[in-house]
Order: structure tokens, then sequence, then C-alpha cells
């Protein structure tokens, strides 16, 4: 989604009434994994040669990342069988962007790249849409300036900590150890990012463990990156600069929070059963499959493998009566993007269900917390919100009642809130109205088919 679009203003969105379905029934393949997708197009383009990625994903975030590259000197194709081709320019080899970097909705495209900037002698201006400008830069700001880089808000901002931003590299930078203060995967691969291009060794400590495919992917191209584990859980991550990268081929595993979807719908509509294949498993976001099932969801794993290095299974789910429960709030970063659909299974499960340790869900492309207990109401559930978390009171298992004639949920330009409300939809009675689907296609562009396929089958 452009952030020069005017189609994206809430006014002009495209609505969508989910309908309730019958037996969701058949085998399905979710599109690759967006985190691994942006880091193979960022690092393929740090080597110098040619990365060859298959099962990229092709969403509106990922071409952002692709189109950011390119303007900083690689060269990325994609062949007519879908593999892509990235001829990389070299590490501390980027160019000098001719415009400003459209992030559109992606707030991993925005970090992860203001990382790559920070040790580069270039200037660089981000922008993006009108949900990517409201979010926290300040996170990446306070690290990649104690770096060297300098950062300046741009007239129009909304503060000196969110987009429209202007940066400008320091090359060289300086080595930094620094403790996360948030548990984000974001800002540790920014931080790792900039590292690769600085003299000496860049080090962050991460006291709660985040997503790991920045350490996995930069050793795979050669980073000297190590990680050591402290008795408390600590993680510390060291990668020392000047690296020189062999250009790799990559195998993009699906996407588990895409799959998420589909595994919350299966378990909702009575009488399905079907299996999600080639699903992404990495410890380090898989927490939802664990939780579902610790709620009474049947959710096999099938031929348990490796793929491009990242564990990866075959999921088969069917219909099963769900039990709320108390979520451990340590499972949190790694489902931080699934709590939105999760919400929707505790609507239906029996009993209580009640999450903490949230805070985190009120700064990603909507207050997640508030779109989906504001959403979840218009459909009929019974929910509280809380400083960090939802509380929800669940129908047993009854189809929720549906979103009222005339009035839709509000998506805030936020992707998730809209598949979650459509998996809503398909276990109500009367229906759900999205008021705005747009933003599905931001990560997962092809949601509307598999979803329509599988209902008709
Ligand atoms: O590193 C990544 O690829 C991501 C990290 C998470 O964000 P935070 O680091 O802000 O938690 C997640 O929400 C986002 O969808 C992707
Ligand atoms: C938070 C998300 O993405 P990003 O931060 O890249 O916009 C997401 O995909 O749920």
């Amino acid at each position: 989604m452009s952030s020069a679009d005017p189609a994206t203003t809430a006014s002009s969105g495209r609505p969508r009434r989910f309908a309730p379905a019958g037996p969701l029934k058949g085998r399905i393949r979710v599109p690759g994994d967006k985190s691994i997708s942006h880091r193979s197009i960022m690092l393929g383009a740090l080597a110098v040669g040619e990365t060859r990625v298959t099962g990229l994903l092709e969403g509106e975030d990922v071409l952002s990342t692709a189109a950011a590259m390119r303007a900083m000197g690689a060269s990325i194709t994609r062949e007519a069988d879908g593999t892509w081709s990235i001829h990389g320019v070299g590490v501390g080899g980027l160019l000098q962007p001719q415009q400003a970097l459209d992030m559109g909705n992606s707030g991993t495209s925005t970090r992860l790249l203001m990382g790559l900037v920070a040790s580069h002698a270039i200037t660089a201006s981000f922008i993006g849409d009108a949900s990517l400008s409201k979010r926290p830069m300040g996170r990446v700001i306070e690290p990649l300036s104690l770096m060297g880089a300098d950062f300046t808000a741009s007239p129009g901002a909304r503060g000196s900590q969110t987009l429209p931003l202007m940066m400008r590299g320091a090359a060289p930078a300086v080595p930094i150890a620094y403790r996360l203060p948030v548990a984000s995967a974001q800002v540790k691969s920014a931080i790792l990012l900039a590292g690769l291009n600085t003299p000496g060794i860049t080090t962050v400590i991460e006291p709660v463990p985040t997503r790991d495919h920045s350490e996995r992917m930069l050793k795979g191209f050669g980073a000297e990156l190590e990680v050591e584990v402290e008795p408390d859980g600590t993680r510390v991550i060291r990668v020392r600069g000047e690296a020189e990268f062999r250009p790799q081929q990559i195998v993009v595993p699906g996407d588990p929070s895409s799959a998420a979807f589909f595994v919350v719908a299966g378990l909702l509509v009575p009488g399905s059963d079907l299996v999600i294949e080639n699903v992404g498993l990495n410890p380090t976001r898989a927490a939802l499959f664990d939780v579902l099932r610790q709620m009474g969801g049947q959710i096999d794993e099938l031929d348990r493998r490796e793929v491009g290095g990242e564990p990866v299974a075959d999921l088969h789910v069917r219909h099963s009566a769900l039990t709320g429960i108390a979520v451990d709030p340590a499972v949190v970063p790694s489902m931080v993007d699934e709590f939105p659909v999760l919400f929707v299974a505790a609507a239906l499960a029996r009993g209580r269900t009640v999450t903490t340790g949230l805070e985190e869900l009120r700064v990603k492309e909507s207050d997640r917390i508030s779109a989906m207990r504001a959403a979840l109401e218009l459909a009929g559930a019974t929910v509280t919100e809380t400083a960090d978390g939802l509380i929800i009171d669940g129908t047993g298992g009854d189809p929720l009642p549906g979103t009222p004639e005339g009035a839709a949920v509000t998506t805030h330009l936020d992707h998730r809130i809209a598949m979650s409300m459509a998996v809503a939809g398909l276990a109500s009675r009367a229906g759900v109205e999205v008021d705005d689907i747009r933003p599905i296609a931001t990560s997962f562009p092809v949601f509307e088919s598999l979803l329509d396929g599988l209902a008709d089958t």
C-alpha cells in the first residue's frame, strides 16, 4: 500500500462480509514466512553474487523491502517460475537512494532498513502509510544514534520519533553493546544489521528471547555471529563487523502467522478437517499452536522436517471444543502477531480466557487490544479490555451472533484485524462485516482465495 495512495484513508476501504461457512476441508499451503522473506532480500542484497530465493512471500510489505533495496543498488528480479534472484552490492556497498524509501505499512522493513542505512555514509528518508506513521521509531533511533546515525523528523511528522524521518548513516559507525529495553526482534535485528558494516563487535543483550531468524540467516550468509545464553535465559548476541557475505540458496517455509488464521478457523467451524502444509515451526514463532492445544485444540504435526534451516511440518487440524485458559505471558514474544486470532478462538471457547503482558500489541499496525475488543464486541462476544490484555468469556462453542445490519468492524489498516474478524465471521450466525480488507495484501495476498476455495469444497 503506497503512502502516496489516497485510498489508504479508512473512508475509501474495500468492505467484505465474511459469512458462516460449512466445514473447512482439504489441503492448503500458505505463502512464505514474512520475517524470513524480508531478511532474504536484505541479506541477499549485501552478498556479491547471486542469491536465489524460492517460496518468497510476495506481499506488499516484502515488496516494499525489495523496492528499497533496489533503490540502494541491488538487482532484484522475479523469474517466471516464482524464484527470486538477487545480486547484491557487498556489505558496506549500499548506494544513496535517489528518492524517499516508501515503507508502506511495514514496521519490519522500516526498522531493519534503518539498521542497514545506519552504518553507511548515505542519507535516506523513510515514509509510510497512515498506520506506519503512528508507530514508535524511538526504539531504533536510540541504539542507532549511539552507533553514530543522525535522525531528523520531517515536516508533517506527528513527533520526532515517527515517520516521515530522514536519517544520515555513519561510516565508520561505532560498535555498541545494547540491552533491549523492549522484547523486539525488529530492534535486535536493526542493531545486528547495523553491526555488519561496523568495525569491531556489536553486541545485543536480549533478556526475553524473540524470533531468531536474523541470527540464523546471518550465520548462513557467513557473518561471524555467536549467541551465548546466560543461566537466566538472557541471550547475548555478538556479530563481528566488516563481514563478507556468500550468496545463498534460500527456501522460505510457510508463515506460521498466516497458517494461524486457518488453524483457528478449522478448530472453530464444526465438521472441519484440514491440512495446512509446510508451516514453519521455529520455536520462537510457534507458541500459538501450543496454547490452542492447551485449550483442547486438535492440531497434529505431520512429517516434521527441516526447510531452509527452519523446522517445518504439515498441520492437521480438526474441529474441537475449546476451553478458556490463562495464557502465560512468557509466551507472548513467540506468538506476538497471533493474539488477534487467539482472541477469536477464546470468544468461542467454554469459560474465560485471560491474556496479560500484551502492551506491545498497542503499537502494531493498530492498537490490537482495543481494536479487537471493539471488533469482537460488535460481533457479539463478551470482552473486557485491561491495560495489558483482554479477558474473554467464551460462548462454549455456540457461534457468535455476528455484526448487526449496517455495522462493520474497523480494521484501522491492520491486516491481522481484518483476517481475524474474517475467521470470526465463519464462526458466526449472521456473518461479520469488515470495513476494509485491502490491508490483507500486506502479508497474505491469497488469503481470500484460499478461504473461498476451502469453503467451496
Ligand atoms: O522481526 C520481525 O520480522 C517481526 C517482529 C515482530 O515485531 P517486533 O519486533 O516489533 O515485536 C513482529 O510483530 C513483526 O510482524 C515481524
Ligand atoms: C506487526 C506486524 O508487522 P510489521 O511490524 O512488519 O508491520 C505484523 O505483521 O503483524
